[in-house]
């Protein structure tokens, strides 16, 4: 296993600029793929996740052109849902945002599909998105475990109608209902059963649709009307927004350690409900200032916060690490699913926050964390998991070296995090 050793970092400063959203990057893809006409993709994230999408929309016969960095994607729209005449199996890695998504679009499609991920997507539920396809008539089948990947689908041509979901444990199954609906023969209205988590991520579906010209009634998140029979245009060009769980690490190493960090590329303007982390560290005491394309902080002393996070679960991760620069206990309240995301992130959070000595309290739905006096020198594990590794690289923000094992896991979204990372950091030795 590979480990990297940071050593204590003096002082952080200057501007980053951040790669393109994850979250815009997989659903503007899957859209310029059913679309009318061909989308020009700019900023597109190089990450892994992003890979098993392109690797899988080739394998349903679509066309696309990389350029060498691939961040700019020409796709030849296919004018509505996949057809496939021989059987195809995808490969999806542990992208949730490929898994789910492409579930719904391939009920909806022509041909047989099996679709599979890593031994940890294996463990990460489906079960409620099978359930409301499978209320219009979708026929997929589970291959292991009940309620989880690998999937086989038998997809057809699908009525729409009422469907229920149940939101209470990722908005990635409303997600990919709302994407699918406008390729049903009829219309739809979609409801939501219990309680809609991360609910900031549908606003980026419903978005990157209308930008492909479908729009959905929105009745207060709990009911979608959407109309069946339609066709996605293809806007021309899409600019990929700098993805704002990313930016989360440079600002709070901003915040904790006193210096101006500008992260660019993502702004006041931005669609994605992360850039609300932003406002934790003002509250935490740290200084925001706005752009359209950019956010800066500059430091201040750090207070504890107790707060709902339930609205950004991804950059949440990253408070867990801020407060242990922060005087008084930290609680993070409402992130249930951080246990069913690429490990289970609470019970690894608290794990990892222990071994530097911090005094930690794991709930249900929530975390506790105390800094201690002083942080004591520990090994990271990172349970394949991109945001331990990188939050975890804050911890050297104190007078303590850390180490990250298997620091490479960050390629999952963010393959050059720890390059970006150390061009902000200044260090005496
Ligand atoms: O739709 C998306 O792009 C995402 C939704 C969130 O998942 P949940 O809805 O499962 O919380 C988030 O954690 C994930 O990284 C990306
Ligand atoms: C939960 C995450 O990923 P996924 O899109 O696989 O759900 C994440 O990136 O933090």
């Amino acid at each position: 296993m590979q480990q990297l050793r940071l050593e204590p970092i003096d002082k952080v400063q200057g501007t980053v600029n951040v790669p393109g959203s994850k979250s815009l990057s997989n659903r503007a893809l899957l859209l310029a793929a059913l679309a009318e006409g061909d989308t020009l993709l700019t900023n597109l994230l190089d990450s892994d996740d992003i890979r098993h999408m392109l690797d899988a929309l080739q394998k349903l016969g679509i066309q696309y052109q990389l350029n060498e960095d691939k961040t700019q994607c020409l796709v030849k729209g296919n004018g509505g849902a996949f057809s496939c005449a021989q059987p195809v199996n995808l490969f999806l890695g542990n992208a949730g945002t490929a898994m789910r998504p492409l579930c719904a679009a391939l009920a909806v499609s022509q041909g047989d599909f099996i679709l599979t991920g890593e031994p940890r997507m294996e463990e990460r539920p489906i079960g409620a998105l099978v359930d409301a396809l499978r209320q219009v008539g979708a026929q997929i089948e589970y291959q292991k475990n009940t309620d989880y990947p690998p999937l086989k689908i038998h997809g057809a041509a699908l009525s729409g109608g009422k469907i229920e979901v149940d939101g209470s444990v990722s908005s990635q199954f409303l997600t990919a209902i709302l994407m699918a609906a406008p390729l049903f023969t009829t219309d739809s209205t979609i409801s939501i059963i219990g309680e809609l988590v991360s609910k900031p991520y549908i606003d980026i579906t419903l978005d990157t649709m209308a930008r492909f010209g479908v729009t959905v009634e929105n009745g207060n998140y709990q009911h979608f009307n959407i109309k069946g029979r339609q066709t996605y245009r293809s806007p021309g060009t899409f600019l990929v927004e700098g993805d704002a769980s990313s930016a989360s690490y440079f600002l709070a190493a901003g915040a904790i350690k006193g210096g101006t960090v500008r992260v660019t590329g993502v702004g006041s303007e931005s669609i994605q409900g992360d850039i609300r982390f932003a406002d934790v560290l003002e509250n935490m005491g740290a200084k925001i200032t706005w752009g359209n394309d950019f956010i800066e902080v500059t430091g201040a002393p750090l207070t504890a916060i107790n707060m709902d996070m339930n609205h950004i679960p991804d950059a949440a991760m990253t408070i867990a690490t801020t407060a242990l620069f922060a005087q008084g206990t930290t609680k993070m309240t409402n992130i249930y699913n951080w246990r069913v995301k690429e490990t289970d992130r609470l019970a690894a959070m608290a794990t990892e926050l222990k071994k530097l000595g911090a005094r930690v309290i794991e709930g249900h739905d929530f975390i506790e964390v105390t800094a201690p006096e002083s942080l004591q020198e520990a090994q990271i594990d990172t349970y394949n998991d991109h945001r331990i590794a990188m939050c975890f690289a804050l911890v050297a923000l104190s007078d303590t070296a850390v180490v990250i094992n298997d620091p490479d896991c960050t390629a999952k979204t963010f393959p050059d995090f720890f390059q970006r990372f150390k061009s902000i950091c200044v260090s005496n030795n």
